[in-house]
């Protein structure tokens, strides 16, 4: 049997290039035919998008449905035969339902910027690429933006792994009337950036507080002479850098692509699973999607047992805590408010259940949103 391959080996190199292009060629002609047939096919899926818009503006109804696109990843991955991974597959449709979504509407959502920032990536991981990302110059701002209805939604960081939970936006999270629509998670990878390539003349490294802390180990194993200094946002330390020889930054790739930056050593954080959450806030109360969380904050009068006490129409209905954070109050009498997350919709039996005895039992009670779960 001809062996393409094999005989490619130990022919001339013109006669073996001659012989992959031919052996190549019936694949290929085959990858444009099927290409030909998925650009109908996508083209029908965006018409059929377009008809949902007509109806979804006649009754005033919002186009961004994130518990719909969740179930619509799901399903594709319930029926996916392989070879091609779960994980691409939502990659690909989340951009494909990005693009028919952008046909019914343009969204615009504000992240904590600069452009090239963890948020920026965390923005189209939860939209696709058709969306216009608007950058602030803080977490205040982003809040503010949809507040003021400039933008639809924001996106926030709550979370990492290695850090804890971002304060800032846990205290915004009190005072806001907006919803928690969505979330999600992303690995973190910092990576330490400079003009030139090398790093004898630096003398400071620049980052959020939060990266800098991310990497204290590795700065300290590696570069202890170097001086920190924090910065709003890893993206604006790249853009000193870029600015500035003396200077090196940490942040992500897309950084130091976008700043011309060249990676002296890449992911240097402390903790190779480093994963930071995001939430993403607005005015639209997510439906159930059958894969949900929500997320809660509660404050207890400040006396023996009343956590406990607090929590237990959880576990009566048998609902489960997938997280738990607290914040002091600042009444200055020790007391906290807590973010509790639970699996499940609010709308789901157990857990409206659970949540009308908790309220019943609070000092203050909120629910911030349920929404799907991330993967
Ligand atoms: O099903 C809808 O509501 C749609 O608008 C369609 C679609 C999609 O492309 O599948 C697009 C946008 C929504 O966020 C959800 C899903």
């Amino acid at each position: 049997m001809y062996c393409p391959l094999e005989s490619a080996m130990t022919q001339p190199k013109d006669s073996s290039d001659q012989q992959l292009t031919d052996a190549l060629a019936p694949l290929r002609a085959e990858i444009d035919a099927l290409d030909t047939q998925l650009i109908h096919l996508l083209n029908e899926r965006a018409r059929c998008a377009l008809r949902v818009g007509d109806v979804k503006r006649k009754f005033g109804a919002e186009v961004f449905r994130p518990e719909r696109e969740q179930q619509v990843v799901q399903k594709v991955q319930d029926n996916n035969p392989g070879p091609l991974k779960n994980e691409s597959l939502a990659t690909i449709w989340r951009e494909v339902m990005s693009a028919c979504r952008a046909l019914e509407k343009s969204i615009e959502a504000a992240y904590l910027g600069p452009a090239g920032t963890f948020s920026e990536q965390a923005l189209y991981a939860h939209f696709g690429h058709d969306v216009s990302g608007v950058p602030c110059t803080s977490i205040d701002e982003v809040f503010r933006a949809v507040e003021a209805g400039t933008v639809e939604y924001g996106i926030v960081p709550v979370e990492n792994s290695t850090e804890g939970a971002v304060s800032r936006t846990l205290d915004l999270f009190l005072q806001t009337s907006l919803k928690i629509s969505g979330e999600v998670a992303l690995r973190v990878h910092h990576n330490l950036m400079n003009r030139t390539g090398n790093m004898a003349d630096v003398k400071v490294v620049r980052a959020h507080p939060q990266a800098l802390a991310q990497c204290q180990h590795w700065l300290t194993a590696n570069y202890p002479h170097l001086e920190r200094q924090p910065v709003s946002s890893n993206a604006e330390a790249a853009r000193m850098a870029s600015m500035d020889d003396s200077v090196a930054a940490l942040a992500a790739e897309s950084a130091a692509n976008r700043y011309g930056l060249h990676i002296v050593h890449a992911h240097v954080e402390d903790d190779p699973h480093n994963r930071t959450r995001f939430a993403v806030i607005g005015r639209y109360e997510t439906e159930s999607s059958g894969s949900d969380q929500t997320s809660l904050v509660l404050s207890v009068p400040n006396k023996a047992g009343a956590v406990y006490q607090l929590l237990a129409p959880l576990a009566a209905n048998g609902v489960s805590m997938c997280r738990f954070e607290s914040r002091p109050a600042r009444s200055g009498a020790w007391e906290y408010y807590f973010y509790v997350d639970v699996e499940g919709h609010q709308q789901d039996a157990p857990v409206a259940r659970a949540l009308e005895e908790l309220r019943r039992n609070a000092a203050y009670f909120k629910v911030l949103g349920s929404y799907p779960t991330s993967r």
